[in-house]
């Protein structure tokens, strides 16, 4: 992790947790980041809730001024029209949301979303003053045909198509084959894919945004594996999902990675 990007620990928390939930996890969140004397500069902490939680948690960090920022799962491409079901940025943005996840594994796969859908839904997070967290990642088929980095860059690539070099993104490495299956990638392999992951941005938006934009690992990240993690050049936090769910796992991994000194 490189001294100038301050990391990111996110919690994807998937449809888990309804709003009084989100309540209850959000105020013992704050409490054990505060007990903890968590310095927000030293490393941000986002929370990813479900649609319906949005209001009550943003009101609540609003409230008591909580340092944990907060962002969507999903985005449409569209800012608004005869489209049922889906959420506008526009929307999400009176919520004050920062980020809004696109392209996760999960919506690829179990809701159809090809590269050129990540791509749209990319420009109208950006548009509407959302910072787009694009997941990319390969499959264990994809591991084994071309190595591990060829899919995540070539998703990439489509996924910023069309970005100034201003646009303020996050992009997260999931290996699909490392998502809620206990087995992370190694520190090593985050790196390998995570580097090229950077050249690419380094390519299409030039070397200010390469510099600047965070590369998270996701994919089983646990307060026993953080650490690895953060040792890395080019790893600057972690997208976290079931792990994200229980207070003091997620507290642990945001406090480790502090202790590590990045
Ligand atoms: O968005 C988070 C990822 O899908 C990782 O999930 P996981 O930490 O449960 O493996």
């Amino acid at each position: 992790m490189a001294v100038n990007r301050v990391p990111l620990l996110a919690g994807n928390w998937k449809m888990n947790l309804d709003h009084l939930q989100a309540i209850a996890f959000v105020q013992k969140l704050a409490w054990t980041l505060k007990d903890a004397s968590h310095d927000v500069e030293s490393a941000e902490v986002a929370v990813f809730p479900p649609f319906t939680d949005l209001r009550s948690v943003q009101t609540l960090i609003a409230a008591d001024k909580l340092p944990i920022a907060f962002g969507a799962q999903d985005v449409s491409m569209h800012d608004s029209g005869a489209y049922t079901g889906e959420i506008s940025g526009a929307f999400l943005s009176q919520l004050d949301c920062t980020y809004v996840i696109i392209g996760h594994s999960e919506r690829r796969t179990l809701h159809g979303e090809d590269d050129s859908v990540v791509a749209a839904k990319t420009a109208a997070a950006v548009k509407h003053g959302l910072v787009p967290v694009i997941c990319v990642g390969e499959t264990a088929e994809d591991l084994e045909k071309h190595g591990p980095s060829a899919v995540p860059v070539a998703q990439l690539r489509v996924a910023l198509d069309g970005l100034g070099a201003a646009a303020d993104i996050v992009v997260a490495y999931e290996p699909v084959w490392a998502i809620g299956s206990g087995q992370a990638a190694t520190p090593d392999q985050a790196e390998q894919v995570a580097a090229a992951l950077r050249s690419v941005i380094r390519e299409l938006l030039g070397e200010d945004a390469a510099a600047r934009t965070r590369i998270l690992y996701g994919g089983s990240v646990k307060s026993s594996n953080i650490a690895g993690f953060m040792r890395e050049p080019n790893v600057d936090g972690a997208l976290v999902g079931g792990a994200s769910l229980d207070v003091n796992e997620f507290a642990s991994i945001v406090r480790f990675q502090k202790h590590v000194g990045v």
